[in-house]
């Protein structure tokens, strides 16, 4: 097999994104659910809606339905029914009468117009109720006409999207109880390294606690995948070796962090080379250089660097777009860069995309932003303590304070 760490120039962070997304398919294989286990998934055909949102014309507001044409100034009309949300008005309205509504009730036959109570002048006498309008209504003020929000037969979502909690209210609105989604992206992860022990046990002198598979994890969670974790190797390639046979059996997707730069214990790339195949190593953006994606037969690879802040934005940055195509999310009008004025001197040297971890709020005359202390993608604060990344292109240098800088909100894998 051709080895890949032949020097060839990096691959931008689009390049590398792009030639990902031309090479994996999304799943097919679906599932029926509950709507009220939806959150999240994502539909595997379009929803159709078999009735009209709302079903009957009805109050907008608690007041009186009435003709719009009835209404002359100085002239009462007489209340001649109550009609309740929930309850049909079958009555007839006479010329010159109204109904008492509620909001939502149905529109009685004939009404076209409801007023609001706050707008009318209500008299009662022993026999009857009349009002009086305090301004001349215009026709059709203050009814939601049937099929307004949704026509019966209109397609609510196309497959491919992904249900957001405002999506599962409006599945609910047209009486869907179930719904077709694809299977959750089944995504295996585990940490290799000598020197990391998990949270929770004491620490010896020269390691450190894995933090990687906690992160990687809970991103995963945001993101909607099935996580399986397949826990913390140490360097030894049999071991290695075993945890990629497992997660090719198990899952579509399999991510590592460390092991792809060019340390004597770095396995993870040598087993991949064994296993499957590097489609290409290295991207020029920092952090996140040594990525490495590829493929183990079915299972795609993703090998993250081992620098934590270098595997959370190369997770977020360049992993994200391709498992949600692979979730068969369509993935339309992103997030773009915004300008914002940065209020502190950057430093950076040319030659790799640069995601430094920023801060940025609105001032008096438009976006501010700034960084938070030291950049070392070793220092899981920078991005912890952050909601932005200040993102400078790969040709330039340092930057003074003062200057405009492209900054990209973190997406809600990282807030
Ligand atoms: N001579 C060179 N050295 C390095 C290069 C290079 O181009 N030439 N690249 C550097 C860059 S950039 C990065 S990023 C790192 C990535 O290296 P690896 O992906 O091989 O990762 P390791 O060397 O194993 O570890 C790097 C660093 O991350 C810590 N780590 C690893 N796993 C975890 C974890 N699960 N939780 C927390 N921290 C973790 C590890 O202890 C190291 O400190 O390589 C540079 N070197
Ligand atoms: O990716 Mo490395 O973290 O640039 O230092």
């Amino acid at each position: 097999m051709q080895d890949a760490r032949a020097p060839k120039p990096m691959l931008s962070a689009e390049q590398a994104i792009l030639q990902m997304l031309s090479e994996v398919a999304p799943l097919t294989q679906c599932v029926s659910m509950p709507l009220t286990d939806a959150l999240d998934k994502v539909l595997a055909q379009p929803v159709l809606s078999n009735i009209n949102v709302p079903g009957y014309d009805n109050a907008a507001m608690d007041g009186y339905a009435l003709r719009a044409s009835d209404v002359k100034p100085g002239q009462p009309l007489t209340v001649a029914g109550l009609a309740l949300a929930g309850h049909a008005y079958t009555e007839p309205v006479p010329a010159g009468s109204c109904v008492r509504i509620t909001t939502g009730a149905v529109m009685p036959l004939g009404l076209d117009t409801v007023v609001m109570q706050e707008q009318v002048k209500l008299t009662q006498t022993d026999l009857q109720q009349q009002i009086l309008c305090q301004l001349v209504p215009v026709s059709g003020e203050h009814v939601r006409r049937a099929g307004e929000d949704i026509a019966s037969g209109a397609e609510v979502f196309a497959a491919g999207h992904k249900l957001r909690p405002a999506d599962i209210g409006l599945l609910a609105s047209i009486g869907i109880a179930n719904v077709k989604v694809l299977r959750q992206l089944e995504v295996a992860i585990f940490s290799s390294g000598d020197e990391l022990v998990p949270p929770g046990q004491s620490l010896p002198e020269g390691h450190i606690y894995d933090s990687n598979r906690y992160v990687i994890a809970a991103m995963l969670k945001r993101l909607g995948v099935q996580v399986i974790d397949l826990g913390l190797l140490p360097d030894d390639p049999q071991a290695i070796e075993q945890a990629f046979l497992q997660g090719m059996a198990k899952a579509d997707v399999l991510i590592t962090s460390a092991g792809v730069s060019v340390g004597e214990a770095d396995y993870t790339r040598q087993i991949l080379y064994k296993l499957g195949q590097i489609n290409f190593w290295q991207v020029a953006i920092k952090p996140g250089k040594p990525f490495a994606f590829g493929k183990l037969n079915n299972c795609w690879f993703f090998g993250l660097p081992g620098n934590p802040v270098a595997a959370v934005v190369t997770l977020d940055q360049l992993v994200q777009p391709v498992l949600r195509k692979l979730s068969g999310e369509n993935v339309v009008g992103e997030v773009k860069l915004l300008s914002a004025e940065c209020e502190v001197p950057l430093k950076k040297q040319p030659g790799r995309m640069d995601y430094q971890r920023g801060w940025y709020w609105q001032g008096e005359s438009g976006l501010k932003v700034k960084t938070l202390g030291a950049q070392s993608s070793g220092m899981l604060s920078s991005i912890a303590n952050a909601n932005c990344y200040i993102v400078l292109p790969r040709d330039s240098g340092s930057l003074p304070a003062g200057e405009i800088v492209s900054i990209l909100p973190f997406s809600n894998l990282l807030r």
